[in-house]
């Protein structure tokens, strides 16, 4: 029998389980990664965290060549058991457990430096929850996207941070509900690599002391829909900052089914960066027997 100790966690609703294998000896297939997600075969999740030491992995020499304090690396899988180069909520999620689970020196639990397959990412710590600077951001090209519940495929910009998103503009709250995402929306041309795709519209005000404030549903690369995705809410807010033009702010909000998510908008020495804050919780610690899956 081999078990696995594991935690689950969440980011407004976007779940994880998560599991420590400090020098990269344990590795999950790709069938236990769909099977350990599966919501009425497996524990369910949206997708699984290994935490991993960076120098346990081949990529993790380019990761402390890059920041050498990124010990930890978010090993992360999506439910259908392929490998994301980030996760916003994900990563929010792993500083916690690390910090929780002891596995980071306390001096270093105010900013933690994060390996990713999309390079270092800083989480910081806050008073109600984390924020993590996602880095870099670009416009990727547009492509048609048609969906259960529109009438006629419409645009959508696509937005490259680290991972891939395709943003789509919709023209109020009813068409934003009435959009079936158990159906994969159609991408024209389809990108190599699939793309997450957020739907978004705006709440009425959409400025509130600064803050523009925008709704989102998206239906995540190799998951389907989920309540919530990181950085598809900074993908949302890149793409709509971008359509409105001069006189949009920088600081925004994005309401998901599962909660609300700060993005915020930012100039660095190397160009612009765009943050993500919001909650982290840990809800459930078990034990699942590998070989029943
Ligand atoms: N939920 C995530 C994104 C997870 C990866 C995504 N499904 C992909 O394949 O890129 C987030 O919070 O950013």
């Amino acid at each position: 029998m081999t078990t696995l100790a594991f935690t689950k966690g969440h980011g407004t609703g976007n779940d994880f389980v998560l599991f420590t294998d400090p020098e990269g000896e344990s590795p999950l297939t790709p069938e236990q990664i769909a099977a350990i997600c599966d919501r009425r075969f497996g524990i369910g999740a949206d997708g699984v965290i290994r935490a991993v030491r960076s120098r346990a992995l081949p990529e993790g020499a380019a990761i402390l060549a890059e920041e050498p304090e990124a010990e930890w690396f978010m090993d992360y899988w999506n439910a259908d058991g392929t490998p994301a180069e980030m996760c916003g909520n994900g990563i929010r999620v792993y500083a916690h457990y690390l910090i929780t689970e002891g596995l980071v020196a306390p001096e270093r639990r105010d900013t933690l430096p994060i390996g990713t397959r999309a390079g270092v990412k800083d989480v910081l710590a806050g008073v109600s929850g984390y924020t993590v600077d996602l880095g870099r951001w670009r416009l990727a090209p547009e492509r048609l996207v048609a969906a259960s519940g529109l009438d006629v495929a419409r645009p959508g910009l696509g937005i490259d941070l680290g991972n891939p998103h395709v943003v789509v503009a919709l023209a109020n709250g009813g068409e934003l509900d009435g959009l079936d995402l158990a159906k994969i929306p159609a991408l024209d041309p389809l990108p190599e690599s699939g793309a997450n795709v957020e739907f978004v519209v705006p709440e009425d005000p959409l400025l509130k002391n600064g803050v523009a404030h925008i709704r989102m549903r998206v239906h995540e690369r190799g998951v389907g829909e989920t309540l919530s995705c990181g950085t598809g809410t900074a993908a949302a807010a890149l793409a709509f900052r971008h359509w409105g033009g001069d006189g949009m702010p920088n600081h925004w909000s994005v309401e998901v089914p599962g909660g609300r998510l700060g993005v915020r908008m930012f100039p660095t020495e190397e160009g612009e960066h765009v943050s993500l804050s919001g909650p982290a919780e840990l809800v459930y610690r078990g034990e699942i027997d590998l070989s029943t899956l």
